[in-house]
């Protein structure tokens, strides 16, 4: 049985700028195997959400997408909007970086939960309102006052929270998670990390984890791809990333990380030489 769940291969992204084209992504290669922690690190702008919202399907108008996704074999870039929605949630869980939108504001967050599992998995309302009691409970709410209350009546943080929370409701293969702690103070994104690794253990589901971290990153990834104007600069264990990497992108974004007490980073050991 193949390993492999994700795979991106030679992906190209252009957009029309008056009458030239411009190239946002370049030559994308990514492999993302069941069970697997992969990360996609890199500054601001370097392509790392325009890579997911490319295997999600929800690029913005006007962008051409060349190359392929392949997921569990079937090509994303070449499927229907309709065949990519009913991958959403039930196969692929996208959790954003701007929560703000995972939520209609005018509705309780627990109705908008149970419709989601409602629509996507086969089960009766009230075994969706248990899924959806727990799910806010593991993440370390009060499960019934979020379930009862209208996103503007939560914070940043906890309505963050819940959207992960309804992401991982849908136990999707795959997690893509867009800077999902930026909006949590330290705790909470912890505790969220944590939990995301909890669920990952019990269900088997590969996560693909976009970061700005890279002490996150080395933390809690297999492996991990370094991603600098468009382009995927180096790849490797996190291991062979922090240590020995080869790329000057790589090693200018490793130098920014402080050395952890007793240990001496490999771009510090080449400065002092
Ligand atoms: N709708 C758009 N129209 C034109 N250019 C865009 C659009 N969305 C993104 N871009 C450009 O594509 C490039 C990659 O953007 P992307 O959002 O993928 O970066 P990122 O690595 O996720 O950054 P961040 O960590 O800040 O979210 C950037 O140069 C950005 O300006």
């Amino acid at each position: 049985m193949s390993k492999s769940l994700l795979s991106i291969q030679d992906l190209h992204i252009k957009i029309k700028a008056g009458e030239k084209t411009k190239t946002l992504l370049r030559n994308v290669n990514i492999e993302v195997n069941k069970g697997e922690v992969v990360g996609l690190i890199g500054e601001s702008g370097s392509g790392k959400s325009l890579t997911a919202r490319a295997i999600m399907g929800l690029l913005p108008h006007g962008m051409n997408i060349h190359g392929r996704i392949l997921f569990n074999n079937s090509d994303l870039v070449k499927i229907s909007t309709e065949e990519h929605r009913q991958l959403l949630g039930n196969e692929v869980g996208m959790i954003f970086q701007d929560y703000r939108g995972s939520f209609t504001p005018f509705i309780k967050i627990g109705k908008q939960m149970v419709e989601t599992i409602c629509t996507h998995q086969k089960v009766r309302k009230k075994e969706a309102q248990n899924i959806a009691l727990q799910v806010l409970d593991e993440m370390g709410l009060d499960s019934k006052r979020v379930y009862q209350s209208y996103p503007f009546q939560l914070s940043g943080g906890q309505l963050q929270r819940a959207s992960i929370a309804t992401a991982i409701s849908l136990k999707p293969s795959l997690l893509i998670c867009d800077e999902m702690t930026t909006a949590l103070d330290v705790m909470n994104g912890e505790k969220v990390l944590h939990y995301i690794d909890k669920v990952r253990k019990e269900t088997g589901c590969a996560v693909l984890m976009i970061t700005h971290d890279l002490a996150q990153a080395y933390k809690r990834t297999d492996r991990m791809y370094v991603m600098n104007q468009g382009e995927i600069v180096e790849e490797g264990l996190p291991e062979q990333i922090r240590c020995h990497h080869q790329h000057p992108y790589t090693k200018k974004l490793c130098s920014c990380l402080l050395a952890l007490p007793g240990e001496t980073l490999v771009t510090e050991r080449v400065m002092s030489v």
